[in-house]
């Protein structure tokens, strides 16, 4: 598509919309706003943005798309500055924010003058953040949420899905407060469950040092998400309030219920407890990006010696397999370690597993 593109917040969500609408649409032409320099710099640099811009005044005249990607606690000043603005009226806005209903009721004064505002989440990330850490690819087989309003006529959305098409996710249109619900049980609440692990063995009593060296395996890995911002998720708690406090009295039960099967001795009830979680954990897609992402991980059973770990990425590089992350477990300290990769798909992780296997000694896992 031909037009001109603002996108106000070039972070990790905002330079990875960019990069996937220009991925699509080559004719586009991509302007970038951002409170902070530095972030404008990077940008243009990495080329997700064809031009800056100082002030969002001079540049939302001229917008055919609006993306703000910005934290959730701003989204709705913006969109308060921007209906102050003269804007194209068939000009298209719509946001990236992680939650939908306090978003979606500020974007009336849009809807008030004719102006469409489609709220829109990708439910895909990562827990980091920043222009840098910004990718094409990023909401690939994710699930790409939409809350249009009543306003919102189906040649709006399909607008907007066009220019979003290159981010390759999958659409899906829910009302704001379905949407809060949804990402309040699969998001927001366990990034407080991850922080709150982390907490507690950071705060135990036991040799720190060890709870350092032994943190480094499964605890590790279901922890992730504790490493995100601070600030976006401080913003996205204080906009999901209610959801968020009646999810903790749920949790708060659910607690209480496993806490007096302890107490009582009811190993049937225990056993129950977990049976009913794995059943359910196991019946979910394994395949489809979720808004947690799957990684699609390969364990390699390697000697530790210097320089395996370029062996490995070498024959992985010779056959142009993309790698995500590399790790090693140090659940075996001082015998072998155990090489986690990561791979974007299932189908990468396949041929990498089949490359060892051809070219190496090593065992290979998948979990
Ligand atoms: N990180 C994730 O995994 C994720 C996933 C989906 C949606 N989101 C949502 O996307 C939005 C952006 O998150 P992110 O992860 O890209 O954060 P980020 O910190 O990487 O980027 C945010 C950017 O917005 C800029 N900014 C802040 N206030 C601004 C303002 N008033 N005007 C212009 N620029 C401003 C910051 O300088 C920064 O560059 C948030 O609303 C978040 O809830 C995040
Ligand atoms: O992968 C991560 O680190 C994420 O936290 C991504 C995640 C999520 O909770 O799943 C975070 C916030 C978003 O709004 C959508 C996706």
């Amino acid at each position: 598509m031909k037009g001109n593109v603002l996108v106000i917040g070039l972070g990790l969500i905002g330079g990875s919309v960019a990069l996937a609408i220009r991925q699509e649409h080559k004719e586009a032409f991509i302007t970038g706003f951002d409170v902070n320099e530095q972030n404008i710099a990077l940008a243009k640099v990495l080329g997700i943005i064809d031009e800056s811009c100082d002030s969002v005044e001079k540049e939302a005249a001229q917008a055919d798309l609006i993306v703000i990607a910005i934290p959730v606690l701003k989204t709705a000043e913006m969109i308060k500055r921007l209906a102050a603005m003269p804007l194209k009226k068939d000009v298209l806005i719509t946001d990236v924010g992680s939650t939908k209903e306090r978003i979606v009721e500020a974007s009336q004064v849009l809807a008030e003058q004719g102006i469409a505002f489609i709220g829109a989440h990708p439910m895909a990330g990562s827990h980091k953040s920043g222009t840098g850490a910004a990718k094409a690819h990023l909401f690939e087989n994710a699930f790409y949420m939409l809350t249009p309003g009543e306003n919102i006529t189906a040649e709006q959305i399909e607008t907007l899905k066009t220019w979003l098409k290159g981010t390759r996710a999958h659409f899906l249109e829910i009302s704001p407060r379905v949407h809060d619900q949804l990402a309040g049980v699969i998001s927001h609440f366990p990034h407080i469950i991850a922080a709150g692990l982390v907490n507690q063995a950071r705060s135990s009593e036991l040799d720190s040092e060890l709870v350092s060296r032994l943190a480094a395996g499964g605890f590790r890995d279901i922890t992730r998400i504790a490493s995100s911002s601070p600030a976006m998720w401080r913003d996205i708690l204080l906009q999901n309030q209610e959801v968020i406090l009646s999810l903790m009295d749920s949790w708060q039960t659910e607690m209480e219920k496993i806490k007096s099967l302890i107490k009582e001795r009811n190993s049937e009830g225990i056993y129950h407890f977990f049976d009913e979680a794995r059943r359910f954990r196991d019946s979910l897609p394994s395949k489809s990006k979720g808004a947690i992402p799957a990684f699609y991980d390969l364990y390699v059973d390697v000697p530790d010696y210097p320089g395996v770990i370029s062996e490995i990425t070498g024959y992985l590089a010779e056959e142009r397999i993309s790698i995500t992350n590399i790790r090693i477990l140090e659940t075996r300290e001082e015998i072998y370690g155990v090489l986690v990769i990561s791979f974007q798909t299932d189908n990468d992780r396949e041929r990498a597993q089949d490359c060892l296997g051809r070219l190496t000694e090593y065992d290979t896992y998948l979990v």
